[in-house]
């Protein structure tokens, strides 16, 4: 891959710890059912995991949220549930129900049974879809590629799909905590191939999303989930095509152990709401850079509402000398599908939030020169 110079290059700055002229911004689930021209994608496809595969309209999607909003990153558009996938789970999304897998894994044979998929042949779809959008991109932001942690594709590969309680999978693990490592094993193993061929295929940076982490109790976090993101981090490449690539450790709810997260040699960590900011930093020190913190509900709240919670953010970032980056975690609150006149106002709603909220936060940190990206009114919302 020949290296366009980055036109803004923000998220690795703040990734690096370096001084940014602003927080830089990207969403989880930036792509996704709230845009109408996500969902004119996904019906051209036929299904979501159709779209994944088409690496085409997989860069389509990926890019639409950058024409409307002013994000400093794009996340590849895909799922963490695609390597369950190429291990022969048969992976399906049912209308209003999430993930399920036509196979479980929860006896020892089972798991023996498994084998490492071969990320660049078994996952080649992935990759094509990352050199596209990379292609697409032409340095105008970096591009983020992502992999769920080996425990967080373990809850869904035991139970079948999402859980409430993790019955089967905390029984696996109190019961032959031996076939739990050996199937963890497995997965660090894949997440690992599966992050190193994103990175030679383009990704910029990578995030483990570790959804479920929170889930478990200290010592079994510690042993089940965090060791085994250690493991794959250990094992990653962190210097492709002259740069350095940046990985990033998402626990959601795993805000009580920052201190260990910390030190398992990520560059960033992902924090959610929970956790307010200026604590993390006091907690971490300066060994890594934080993204997050925000609660997506707050784009449901009417502007001048959300402007506060955001500037309490804004203000915490800016003490922890701009390190911080800022991650809204948008997944949870978006209505599916959204159809009906209601849903739709709430979507319009939240477009306006976001941009109340940085057109607020542009007022309220007069040291930061005025772009004009946050004081324009995208001709987006005019349309919605
Ligand atoms: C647990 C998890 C999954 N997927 C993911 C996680 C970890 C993050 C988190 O904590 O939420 C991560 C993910 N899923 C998706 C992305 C794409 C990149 C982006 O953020 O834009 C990313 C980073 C697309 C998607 N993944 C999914 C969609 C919705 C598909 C559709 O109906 O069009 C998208 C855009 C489907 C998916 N995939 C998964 C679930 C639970 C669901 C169903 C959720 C729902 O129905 O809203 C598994």
């Amino acid at each position: 891959m020949t290296t366009t110079p980055l036109q803004n290059d923000r998220f690795l700055r703040a990734l690096a710890r370096q001084p940014v002229d602003r927080t830089p911004v990207w969403m989880m689930r930036q792509a996704g059912r709230y845009l109408p021209e996500y969902r004119a994608s996904r019906a051209d496809a036929g299904s979501f995991m159709d779209l994944c595969r088409n690496h085409d309209l997989a860069c389509e999607v990926t890019l639409q949220p950058l024409e409307r909003y002013p994000l400093d990153a794009a996340i590849l558009f895909s799922d963490i549930l695609t390597i369950p996938d190429a291990m022969g789970l048969g992976l399906y999304f049912e209308t209003g129900e999430g993930p399920k897998f036509r196979k479980t894994v929860r006896t020892s044979e089972e798991v023996a049974a498994l084998s490492v998929p071969d990320a660049e042949r078994d996952l080649d779809y992935v990759m094509r879809a990352v050199s596209t959008i990379r292609r697409e991109l032409n340095g105008r932001m970096p591009l983020i590629g992502f992999s769920g942690s080996p425990w967080t594709l373990a809850t869904y590969m035991v139970e079948g799909g999402s859980s409430k309680d993790f019955r089967h999978l905390k029984t696996m693990l109190y019961d032959t905590p031996d076939t739990m490592h050996q199937l963890l094993d497995t997965l660090a193993h894949a997440v690992t191939d599966y992050l190193n061929a994103q990175i030679r295929a383009g990704a910029q940076a990578v995030q483990i999303f570790d959804t479920w982490g929170g889930a478990l109790s200290t010592p079994a976090y510690l042993e089940f989930s965090l060791r085994y993101m250690e493991q794959i981090v250990s094992g990653l490449i962190r210097e492709h095509d002259g740069r350095h690539v940046p990985v990033i450790l998402f626990t959601k709810n795993g805000g009580q152990w920052l201190e260990h997260i910390a030190c398992a040699g990520a560059d960033a960590l992902g924090i959610d709401w929970s956790t307010e900011l200026s604590d993390a930093r006091a907690r971490v020190g300066h060994k890594v850079a934080l993204q997050g913190n925000l609660d997506p509900n707050v784009l449901f709240a009417r502007p001048r509402l959300s402007a506060p919670k955001w500037l309490g953010c804004w203000r915490a970032t800016v003490t922890a000398l701009a390190t911080c980056l800022t991650w809204v975690t948008v997944s949870a609150s978006l209505p599916t599908p959204i159809t009906s006149p209601p849903l739709w106002r709430r979507c319009t709603n939240s477009a306006r939030s976001i941009t109340a909220i940085f057109q607020r936060t542009q007022t309220h940190s007069t040291q930061e020169p005025i772009d004009e990206r946050f004081t324009r009114r995208p001709v987006v919302y005019r349309s919605l």
